[in-house]
């Protein structure tokens, strides 16, 4: 199944046969990047889970821990008991080894969306599989989208909780803590994600996981993502996954997004600089073409995902500030 599955999905080579039974129920190679794992019946605790790795192609991290998953129950070493709709995002960029090819797909999920391109056809796809995913099976929703930041961060591992009506259960909040997340970062507006897709349009739990930073294919750590993986098995038996203490992690709610506003646009700290830093008040942050520079307002903020090389009008960082556990 998962040799099929990723020479299907990475090398174009059609299956031989596009479905066939796994330890506790059986398989369906649905399209390129999307395979569908259904139980004979799902056990108690089941959730319908929607795993994503490679949204972007250069986040390699999540994409060996999604192989391993699998091999596990192809090995026989777990048992399916849950619905599971595997994805692998961007194809052409994970062949390539690049975060995207024309455009940032993360920023592509929603209904009205009306461009053109590579990215924006596979953004369509992705959402009328979860769409249907998510139709078919009548049990608690659940989409835990896995990433690797570009940068060092004091939390390594952290998860982001897109803003949308759906409140995020405290069960949820135990997972990530025993799944080994450091710290957690509220969004303040909805924000077109793939995790905020399927808790906005499906009520979904749903996570952006950032685990560790972006290396090539072989280099990564898995090691240092075992809680993470516990947490995969206990989905895909549909068993009551591990739980850790809320307070063991930070909790942080995004202030404001610095949008790139022009061509001439540069951060004022290094490169080097971790997520999570803080910065104080009147600390210049960016230079940003007639705007001038962009300094802490108000209170000192911390920096999370800046990326001078956005496209103008996306955002080239989020400013956040430490916030109260749940
Ligand atoms: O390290 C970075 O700058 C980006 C890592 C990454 O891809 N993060 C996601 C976060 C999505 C979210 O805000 O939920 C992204 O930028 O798409
Ligand atoms: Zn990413």
């Amino acid at each position: 199944m998962l040799d099929d599955w990723l020479a299907f999905s990475l090398d174009g080579t059609p299956p031989a046969v596009d479905r066939g039974t796994v330890p506790g129920g059986r398989y369906r190679l649905l399209a390129p990047g999307l395979l569908e794992l259904t139980p004979d019946a799902p056990a108690p605790h089941a959730h319908a889970c929607v795993i994503s790795a490679g949204i972007h192609g250069n986040e390699t991290a999540p994409i060996e821990l999604v192989g391993e998953w699998l091999a596990r129950l192809e090995a026989g070493r777990s048992t399916l008991g849950a619905p599971v709709l595997v994805i692998l995002g961007n194809l052409e960029a994970i062949r390539r080894g690049e975060r995207f090819c024309t455009t940032n797909l993360n920023r592509l999920f929603r209904r009205d969306l009306d461009l053109s391109g590579p990215e924006p056809d596979r953004a369509r796809e992705l959402m009328s599989a979860v769409d249907a995913f998510f139709a078919r099976h009548r049990l608690p929703r659940l989409h835990y989208d896995m990433h690797t930041a570009i940068r060092e961060s004091r939390y390594p591992c952290f998860a982001v909780d897109p803003h949308a009506e759906t409140r995020t259960t405290h069960e949820q909040w135990r997972w990530l803590a025993a799944a080994g997340m450091q710290a957690i970062l509220h969004q303040h507006r909805h924000s077109w994600t793939f995790s905020h897709y399927s808790k906005h349009y499906h009520g979904a739990q749903a996570f952006t996981l950032e685990l560790g930073k972006v290396r090539p294919f072989g280099e990564n750590d898995l090691a240092a993502l075992t809680g993470m993986s516990r947490l995969l098995d206990a989905l895909l038996e549909g068993r009551p996954a591990p739980e850790g203490e809320i307070d063991s992690m930070r909790f942080f709610g995004v202030v404001t997004e610095l949008m790139r506003q022009s061509s001439d646009f540069q951060l004022r700290f290094a490169e080097t600089t971790p997520n999570f830093t803080e910065f104080a008040v009147g600390t210049p942050l960016a230079h940003d073409g007639e705007a001038g520079d962009i300094r802490v307002e108000d209170a000192p903020v911390a920096v999370v995902f800046p990326n001078a090389q956005v496209e103008v009008g996306a955002r080239a960082a989020l400013l956040v500030r430490a916030c109260p556990p749940p």
